[in-house]
């Protein structure tokens, strides 16, 4: 059965200069230059544009004018003859030029659906197409900058290596089996598993060592800011926002509206989340008591907990401390510009090791320091995005997780002195495990589900 010729919008809904409709299929060049007039687009060469007019086949009409692209296989984004029809932008002028192409026997593309064809031709692997859409949503540069170093294949190499190198001792324990009656190639094999798990774990732990700040730098950390009515929440809002200010989106809840606020602080992406919910934390504690508050808060990965200096501490806040403790906090001392009436021993005892800012948002005080902090609490120093693998993806991370304790069951099967034939599967598992990552060894399921997560178009 031949492939189907996919096709879509591939430029974003709404108003803007051009808009560009894809085609990507063994028909995707005879089915546009069927409505095409212009140069006949089955002979023009590779790689080359054209302008001319799109027909519409019913009316005989002029239909748009357009610029059209022709890539033939395989040197394309899919591996497949691609067609990109550039139109003037405006949704009525594209989707006139989609359903002529529909009509013309290709199928709507599903969502993501060309990077899956990208991918099951072999032209990237799946944490390559992972790394496509990962770069699409980057807020910051430095997601940007780890989105592309994935994209560029960095990880795979990686991984590849290692599967490689597991296979390799897997391969030759299977020699070991077949010949028994050696008895030094059972030690060799034995000293060659403990070895090679050995490297493969170090590798693993390495990666996930990273993966804490390779997934902030990827989604943000999520944010929240508490403390008491009119300590100056919104004034540190504002002002991390002023100076730092991102990316702001706007979200359309279901329920209701969810502003976030993407801040880039030292490089380090803070999701400011402005919602409802949060903004009540003032009295958070007081109407859902300590232990639920501290369920609600467990959602931020970071916390800014606001107190003021030219006030007394109250039970509220000693409430929140306890709803915070063993979570990821800042405390900020504020108005320090003011009297100070706020109790610091009690501050200082009731923080623990948590940084504590002293700041005076009215005169933009302390703000610098505040970042400073904020850098620190999770990443050691500067970010440094250079030649560290940041594995970012909540995928990776999980398959890493479970690798990682597959090699910790072979190597503690090496020390108990188990045969090799039952080690052996443990060291299998981790090679399947690692292969999950590039998509070696997914399911079927799991790829359909990856890239149904993927923009249309895409
Ligand atoms: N117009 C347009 N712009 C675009 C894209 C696109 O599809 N269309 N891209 C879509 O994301 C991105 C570019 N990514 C691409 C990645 C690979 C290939 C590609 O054809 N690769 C071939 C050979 C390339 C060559 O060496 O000539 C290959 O790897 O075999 C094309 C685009 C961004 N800009
Ligand atoms: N003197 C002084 N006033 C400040 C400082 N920071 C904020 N304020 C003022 O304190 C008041 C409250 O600040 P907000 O930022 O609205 O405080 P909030 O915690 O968001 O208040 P709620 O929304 O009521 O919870 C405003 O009048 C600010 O101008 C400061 O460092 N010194």
């Amino acid at each position: 059965m031949e492939t189907d010729t996919i096709t879509a919008i591939s430029t974003p809904i709404g108003e803007g200069a051009i808009a560009i409709v894809r085609l990507s299929g063994p028909k995707a060049i005879s089915i546009t230059a069927n409505v095409f007039k212009g140069k006949n687009l089955g002979d023009v060469a590779s790689h080359t544009i054209h302008y001319g007019k799109i027909i519409d086949p019913e009316t005989k009409e002029v239909a748009e004018e357009v610029m059209v692209s022709v890539m033939r296989a395989p040197k394309t984004f899919t591996r497949e003859d691609v067609v990109e029809i550039n139109c003037h932008g405006g949704m009525v002028a594209v989707n006139r030029v989609l359903e002529i192409i529909l009509s013309q026997g290709a199928r709507l593309a599903e969502p993501g659906e060309f990077t899956k064809r990208a991918f099951l031709h072999g032209r990237i692997d799946l944490s390559q197409a992972e790394a496509v859409m990962d770069l699409i949503r980057a807020k910051t540069d430095k997601a940007m900058s780890v989105a592309l170093k994935q994209m560029d294949g960095r990880l795979s190499a990686l991984i590849r290596r290692l599967r490689q190198d597991l296979l390799e001792t897997v391969a030759h324990v299977e020699v070991n089996i077949d010949y028994p009656e050696y008895d030094d190639v059972e030690e060799m094999s034995h000293d060659m598993m403990r070895t090679k798990s050995k490297e493969v774990y170090k590798e693993v732990v390495e990666l996930l060592q990273v993966a804490k700040q390779g997934k902030i730098l990827r989604e943000g950390l999520a944010t929240a800011i508490i403390g008491r009515p009119n300590v100056g929440k919104s004034s540190l809002m504002n002002t991390l926002v002023q100076e730092n200010k991102a990316i702001v989106t706007e979200v359309p809840g279901t329920t209701r509206d969810i502003i976030e606020e993407y801040v880039s602080v030292r490089g380090v992406p803070l999701r400011l989340v402005d919602t409802a919910g949060i903004r009540e934390t003032e009295d958070i504690v007081e109407k859902i008591g300590v232990e639920r508050s501290r369920q609600v808060l467990k959602e931020s990965d970071l916390i800014l907990f606001v107190l003021n200096y030219n006030d007394v501490l109250s039970e509220e806040d000693e409430k929140l401390f306890k709803a915070i403790e063993g979570l990821d906090y800042i405390v900020i001392i504020n108005k320090t510009d003011l009297e100070q009436k706020l109790d610091l021993d009690r501050v200082y005892e009731l923080a623990a090791e948590k940084p504590i800012v002293i700041t005076s948002l009215v005169k933009e005080e302390g703000v610098n320091e505040l970042e400073e902090a904020i850098a620190k609490t999770f990443f050691a120093g500067d970010i440094d995005t250079g030649d560290l693998t940041y594995v970012s993806n909540v995928r990776h991370i999980q398959l890493l997780k479970q690798a990682k304790q597959a090699l910790e069951d072979a190597m503690e099967g090496l020390e108990l002195g188990l045969p090799l034939d039952v080690v052996q599967i443990d060291v299998t598992r981790t090679w399947e495990l690692l292969g999950e990552i590039i998509g070696d060894t997914a399911s079927d399921s799991l790829i359909d589900q990856l890239f149904s997560q993927f923009c249309l178009g895409k």
